[in-house]
């Protein structure tokens, strides 16, 4: 162990209580937390009162922290505090998603400016190493493909609706009340922190840095019984999934969306809060990584191994921006999609260009076939308040 790490915590939530007990049962790590910023004043917290303060100064102005952990649930005071933080000159570990997918580009370059290091395994995948291995293993452009489910919330909601036969919104309060939630969960249902996510992987396994408006989300509020029926009955789950896909070795493409999974697909045995993970590449085919996506003590394991790198001097290299650049990004795809509709003016805001099943009924109503994905960012804003539910199909 090279360093001796006093952290100061920004958050004392579920993410920044788990940290500090895993740290505990960290024996052989010289690292300590020394201040916890939080907001509320009148929370009872299991902390020694004089640790607590409502002032960040007391962290980014202090020179005996040298780490500052980044565990709040509000990306934009968040910017603020990463940035201060690493100008300051003091490392960083985060695992804020949605700030890192707005503002990643700028920060990496901060990091480097001030040479520091800027950790955030934690923002992706919870307890799964996906960030760390991107970087360092799959460090070459053999990679084609990285998907999956990167959502712990929704995939716990669509477990218990499927396995238990669960309502919605009872199934939501349990992902609330386990923790596993963003504090907005329409976040989590609305497939935006699937989104952030992927960007996050982008950077690092594609060397790309997409803005979330270029990209097709849509997540998995109004799944309706209709939908559910059909796709047991075809043989599928239906599970929120993320990809980031190299296309014509030249392109990019993201996609944030339901789908109906086959029995055969990775993505079929990923159950409850767990997260899963399928890289695909030229000459090794399928990789698969598994485990646990959300919640206090898997995410504060990942944030605790961010700060034992920095006990060893680690950073991200960004070897795929230095070294592999040169994608551009693109939504011209076509995609196979399954869509349950109300009202033909809906449907009619789709240009479907070939149409393999549909159904037109009393009370259910739906179409399957391809698409382009120009076609669905176009509409994407127009889908908000519609009733109607969407999944893609095809290859894993
Ligand atoms: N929950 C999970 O499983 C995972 C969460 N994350 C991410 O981790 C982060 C934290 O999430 P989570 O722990 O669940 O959130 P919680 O809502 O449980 O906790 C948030 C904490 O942040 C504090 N806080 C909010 N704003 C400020 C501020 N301006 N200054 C100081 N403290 C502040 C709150 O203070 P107070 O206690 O006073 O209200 C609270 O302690 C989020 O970015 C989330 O996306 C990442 C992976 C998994
Ligand atoms: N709300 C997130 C928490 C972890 O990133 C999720 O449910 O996956």
């Amino acid at each position: 162990m090279s360093k001796k790490l006093k952290i100061g915590v920004f958050g004392y939530g579920v993410v920044g209580s788990g940290l500090a007990h895993v740290l505990k049962n960290s024996k052989g790590l010289d690292a300590s937390i020394v201040k916890v910023c939080v907001k509320d004043p009148t929370k009872e917290r299991d902390l020694p009162p004089e640790f607590v303060t409502l002032n960040p100064d007391d962290i980014l102005n202090d020179p005996e922290i040298n780490v500052v952990a980044e565990l709040i649930d509000d990306a934009d005071d968040a910017y603020r505090i990463v940035k201060t933080a690493l100008k300051n000159g003091k490392h960083v570990v985060s695992a804020n998603k949605k700030m890192l997918a707005h503002h990643i580009e700028e920060l990496i370059q901060l990091q480097w400016e001030h040479k520091v290091s800027f950790l955030y395994e934690a923002s992706a995948c919870g307890s799964i190493p996906i960030i760390r291995n991107l970087e360092e293993y799959y460090d070459n452009d053999l990679l084609q493909s990285v998907s999956g489910i990167l959502n712990g919330s929704s995939n716990y909601i669509l477990s218990k609706i499927f396995n238990e036969n669960l309502d919605y919104g009872v199934a939501l309060k349990q992902a609330q009340e386990l923790g596993f939630a963003e504090s907005d969960p329409t976040s989590d249902v609305e497939g935006f922190d699937t989104l952030y996510k992927l960007i996050i992987l982008t950077v690092h396994g594609f060397g790309l840095f997409v803005h979330p408006d270029q990209v097709f989300n849509i997540g998995i509020s109004r799944l309706s019984a209709q939908d559910i029926q059909l796709a047991s009955q075809k043989g599928y789950k239906i599970r929120l999934l993320g990809k980031v896909t190299k296309v014509n070795g030249k392109h990019v493409n993201l996609l944030i969306a339901p789908k109906f999974v086959k029995p055969a697909e990775h993505a079929y045995t990923v159950e409850d809060h767990y997260n899963g993970v399928l890289i695909q590449g030229n000459f090794y085919d399928n990789q698969f990584m598994y485990g646990k996506g959300a919640g206090s003590h898997p995410t504060g394991s990942a944030v605790l191994s961010d700060v034992t790198a920095l006990a060893y001097n680690y950073k991200y290299e960004y070897k795929k921006l230095k070294y592999y650049g040169g994608l551009e990004y693109t939504n011209d795809m076509p995609v196979q999609i399954y869509l349950r509709y109300t009202k033909k003016e809906d449907l009619d805001l789709f240009e479907f260009t070939d149409i393999s099943e549909s159904l037109t009924g009393k009370d259910f109503n739906y179409v399957i076939g391809h698409i382009n994905l120009l076609n669905l960012i176009k509409i994407k804003d127009q889908l908000v308040d519609k009733d109607l539910f969407l999944a893609y199909l095809g290859d894993e």
